[in-house]
């Protein structure tokens, strides 16, 4: 579950009038941190608590209070030498007996560990040329840090980062993950995340959970035993993925290969006479059927088992590609590489043809195929990857899987997932072929395509970690388990 930057405020407003302080919330969170100090650096010789202006600040307070209390050696630095802005923060400031110092007065050396508590859900506008400059050089002396909340400079909603920000080893966040903690590059300056529950009651998070969700197996529960013991191979989801010429067959065959072990009971690689020898020599289990233009798709799509469809991986570009697709605007399709590449273009085209109906066209870019479907919404930098994909499935009525090491999938209805299961070894040649495959077998079994999409990366993801650091799409291929 994730909850957006915006409705901590809202949480705690909620939490006070249900009887519950602001201050009982603040310093739970700062015992969260200053337990989560002791545990996992018993050999620092002090920490150092960076103090915000806000309740980050005051979060910051109540763990230097608590620490000092533990007697570790503990020096607090301040942003602000104003008083702090929120009454909660107030109470920690003054509650901590420990002086706090100008944060100019800070001179990092070896065995500190600093507590990164100067902004958090507030962060508002870019870090300070002062915070910046602390930044690199806490950096290069190799201070370990420990972030509250989130390590600032990291916007809560996107994970850009806001000038600079601060890199932890761990980071104690409040209630649930932000997206901004899953999405790059601000998951990888949270280091380890752990979530402290500070007493907020579960119905005021279940009332302010983002719609927008980690991808796991719960989204796609209700299909998850789609398959019946009396069932037969065309029950089991017929797809058809389009081959290219003779020179680029192996991405198709990638991705019916990934079908076929995916569950689809049947898979039919559809090429020009000219891919068939070698299509055929290389295939066993996946069929092969003839289809050079217009007229053979026409028949070959009276075939109505034919439960969805796999075009891109090496296709080609151009005027065929997007006739084939035009012929498929009322079948499940998945649509990647040169088959996006095709519509460079005139997008609207292949939106106008998917445009009514319950989606049923999962379009699957990298970022480069993506600015070429969605220039606009690509150059504009202000808004998080989940946003991008939200607004280009609403544009093409299409399910988007924008995919990159926090591959985010988005529906027209607004429904989003982050993925965060893919190692960094599945950044290989064919990947994405693969990814293909699973989306259009699964679409073929009876997923709904919103459903389909989630569930195909997450099992690329996973068959990526079983395959481990050496793997090529064959293995990956190989590895796949659903
Ligand atoms: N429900 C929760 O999750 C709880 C959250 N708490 C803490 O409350 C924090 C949010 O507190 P606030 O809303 O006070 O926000 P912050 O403490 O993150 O920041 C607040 C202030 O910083 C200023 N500011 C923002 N960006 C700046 C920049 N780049 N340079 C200089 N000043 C900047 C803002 O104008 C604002 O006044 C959370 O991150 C968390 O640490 C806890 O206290 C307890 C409960
Ligand atoms: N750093 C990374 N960590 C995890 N997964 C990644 C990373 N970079 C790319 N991927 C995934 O690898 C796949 C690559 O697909 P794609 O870019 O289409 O490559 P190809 O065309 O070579 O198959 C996608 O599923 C993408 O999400
Ligand atoms: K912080």
């Amino acid at each position: 579950m994730l909850i957006e930057p915006e409705a901590v405020a809202k949480i705690d407003a909620d939490c006070i009038r249900s009887g519950i302080p602001g201050y009982a919330l603040m310093t739970a969170a700062g015992h969260a941190v200053a337990a989560a100090a002791l545990r996992h650096y018993p050999e620092a010789e002090r920490f150092v608590v960076l103090a915000g202006p806000g309740n980050n600040g005051g979060d910051g307070y109540v763990a230097a209070r608590l620490l000092a209390e533990s007697g570790a050696d503990i020096r607090v630095f301040r942003l602000s030498m104003k008083p702090p802005m929120t009454e909660d923060a107030s109470r920690a400031h003054a509650e901590c007996p420990v002086e706090g110092l100008p944060l100019s007065m800070y001179c990092p050396r070896l065995g500190d560990v600093v507590i990164d508590a100067l902004f958090g859900a507030g962060l508002a506008r870019d870090l300070s040329p002062e915070v910046s400059d602390l930044i690199s050089e806490l950096e290069r002396n190799r201070i370990p840090v420990l972030s509250v909340d989130i390590p600032s400079g990291i916007c809560g909603r996107s994970g850009h980062i806001r000038g600079a920000a601060f890199r932890a080893e761990r980071t104690v966040t409040f209630v649930a993950l932000k997206p901004g903690q899953v999405l790059l590059p601000g998951r990888e300056h949270c280091g380890e995340v752990e979530i402290a529950e500070i007493g907020v009651p579960r119905r005021l998070i279940e009332q302010y959970r983002s719609p927008t969700r980690i991808n796991s197996p719960d989204i796609w529960l209700d299909y998850a035993s789609a398959k019946t013991p009396s069932g037969h191979k065309y029950s089991h989801g017929s797809l058809g993925v389009f081959s290219g010429g003779a020179t680029q067959t192996g991405a198709c065959r990638l991705a019916a290969e990934a079908g076929l072990r995916a569950g689809a009971g049947l898979v039919t690689i559809a090429g020009p006479s000219e891919a068939l020898a070698a299509n055929a020599a290389h295939l066993t289990a996946v069929m092969l059927r003839q289809v050079d233009g217009r007229a053979e798709l026409d028949e070959w799509l009276q075939d109505r088992r034919l439960g969805a469809f796999v075009l891109g991986p090496g296709f080609g570009v151009g005027e065929k590609a997007r006739d084939f697709v035009l012929a498929l605007r009322d079948r499940n399709l998945v649509l990647d590489a040169d088959g996006i590449t095709s519509f460079r273009d005139d997008p609207e085209r292949l939106f106008e043809a998917f445009s009514t109906g319950a989606p049923h066209l999962i379009l699957t870019p990298h970022d480069g195929e993506f600015g070429r479907l969605f220039p606009d919404v690509a150059a504009s930098k202000e808004i998080s990857k989940v946003e991008r994909a939200q607004a280009a499935a609403r544009r093409a009525n299409a399910i988007i899987i924008l995919k990159g090491a926090d591959t985010v999938i988005a529906g027209p209805d607004g429904r989003c997932a982050i993925n965060s299961n893919a190692p960094p070894w599945l950044a290989t040649a064919g990947s994405g072929d693969v990814l293909a495959g699973i989306c259009g077998s699964l679409m073929a079994q009876g997923f709904a395509a919103f459903e389909t999409a989630c569930a195909a990366v997450w099992y690329h993801g996973e068959a990526g970690n079983r395959a481990g650091k050496g793997l090529t799409a064959e293995s990956l291929v190989s590895h796949i388990d659903i």
